[in-house]
């Protein structure tokens, strides 16, 4: 490891830099603009591979080049790679804050490059300019990325260039920096190789958390109905269909509720269609608000919904319904009437369909008896 030349571990860094920076931005290109933070995050690897390239050309042009502006670089790579991470999570950027500790940088590798020259006081800043960083990202990743395997990824990532980072600045308080960036040694390899590995996995990283939040849209597209929060009708009659299978094993099954909006063409009709939706959507919005988390709520079709309820059975869910009844009556301006058909599961030999016509049987009755209430049948 030793005997490494660290310009060719440079050179490998700006390679992995090079490739990564090709498939995030032909990925930017592919994914809907509203996923933000892509183009940060392939902006990022371009001022990594011009960093590297600048370090490798040390010796072939000035100083502000080859030390002061590829340091800069370096650092600015890694705060846009943040910048990224931020938008993509729906924060707002902090360039203000960073651009300054930019300045700073800036200010200070030239002073340490011309005004006093030292290797060591220029490694032992800059390393600890990078620990800020990552550790911003670190600390805003825990605190609002969540727990799904991609961030989990980028996070120990993070952790590992740290502890990286901290055992340059160990190397630089034991006295084995060297005299500068080029001369071999194990500190110095050990430092560029992490530096190389980080940027290529902090691209996967990227890649990967893009492409769950694609895929997590796409299930959402898939499950949702397009106007309201509630799931579609494909999605909740599956949700009953295992719901019923999870009862024949274990017992405990579900109630079924079909809800129609009681005169809803007449809202439509006086109000417009913009109200009428606004209507579907205050009404879904409440319902949910009384339902349990196990409970499922579904756009049947048009103004008519489905509620299932897991393990109830009728008393329990006429309560829900109840509560569903009394909650549209608080005098908002959405508020709307509704009438509800129940059923339960009445065993094993029970099956969906079946509780569907005998919800179906119960709406058409409690329409029949003046609507605005709750049958069970
Ligand atoms: N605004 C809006 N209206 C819808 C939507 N889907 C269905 N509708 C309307 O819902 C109305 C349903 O009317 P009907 O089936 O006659 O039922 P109703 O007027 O509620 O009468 P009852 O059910 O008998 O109380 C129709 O006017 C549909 O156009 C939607 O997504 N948005």
């Amino acid at each position: 490891m030793t005997n490494l030349d660290p310009r060719s571990m440079i050179a490998l860094a700006g390679f992995m830099s090079a490739l990564m920076a090709i498939v995030l931005a032909c990925m930017r290109r592919y994914y809907p603009p509203h996923i933000r933070g892509i183009g940060a995050w392939a902006a990022a690897p371009v001022f990594w591979l011009a960093s590297t390239a600048l370090f490798s050309s040390r010796g072939l042009v000035p100083d502000w080049m080859g030390l002061v502006g590829a340091n800069t670089l370096l650092v600015l790579g890694t705060m846009t790679y943040y910048m990224g991470t931020r938008a993509f999570l729906g924060h707002r950027h902090t360039w203000r804050i960073w651009s300054g500790v930019l300045l700073l940088c800036l200010g200070v590798f030239t002073w340490l490059s011309y005004g006093w020259p030292n290797y060591e006081a220029r490694l032992t800043f800059f390393t600890l300019v990078m620990s800020c960083i990552y550790g911003a990202q670190l600390r805003f990743l825990l605190r609002f990325g969540g727990s799904n395997f991609p961030v989990r990824l980028v996070e120990v990532v993070l952790v590992l260039h740290l502890a990286t980072l901290l055992m340059r600045l160990g190397s630089i308080f034991a006295g084995h920096t060297g005299a500068n960036l080029m001369e071999p040694s194990i500190y110095q390899n050990l430092y560029i190789g992490a530096y190389a590995l980080t940027v290529l996995m902090l691209s996967i990283g990227a890649l990967l958390m893009a492409t769950d939040r694609l895929r997590t849209e796409l299930e959402h597209l898939a499950t949702h109905d397009s106007l309201t929060p509630a799931l579609n009708r494909r999605a909740l009659l599956q949700r009953c269909e295992e719901e019923i299978e999870r009862a024949r094993r274990y017992g405990g099954g579900p109630s079924l509720m079909m809800l129609d909006l009681d005169h809803f063409k007449a809202v439509n009709d006086s109000c417009g269609h913009q109200h009428g939706d606004a209507v579907l959507v205050h009404f879904v919005g409440r319902t949910l608000a009384v339902l349990r988390t196990p409970d499922r709520m579904g756009r049947y079709g048009g103004e008519e919904f489905m509620v299932l309820l897991p393990g109830t059975d009728a008393t329990a869910a006429l309560n829900v319904a109840r509560r569903i009844h009394a909650t549209l009556a608080v005098g908002h301006a959405l508020d709307c009437k509704v009438s509800i058909g129940l059923t339960q599961w009445t065993g094993p030999e029970d099956t969906l369909d079946a509780m569907l016509a005998r919800a179906d049987a119960a709406l058409y009755r409690a329409k029949a008896q003046g609507r605005n209430q709750t049958v069970v049948g």
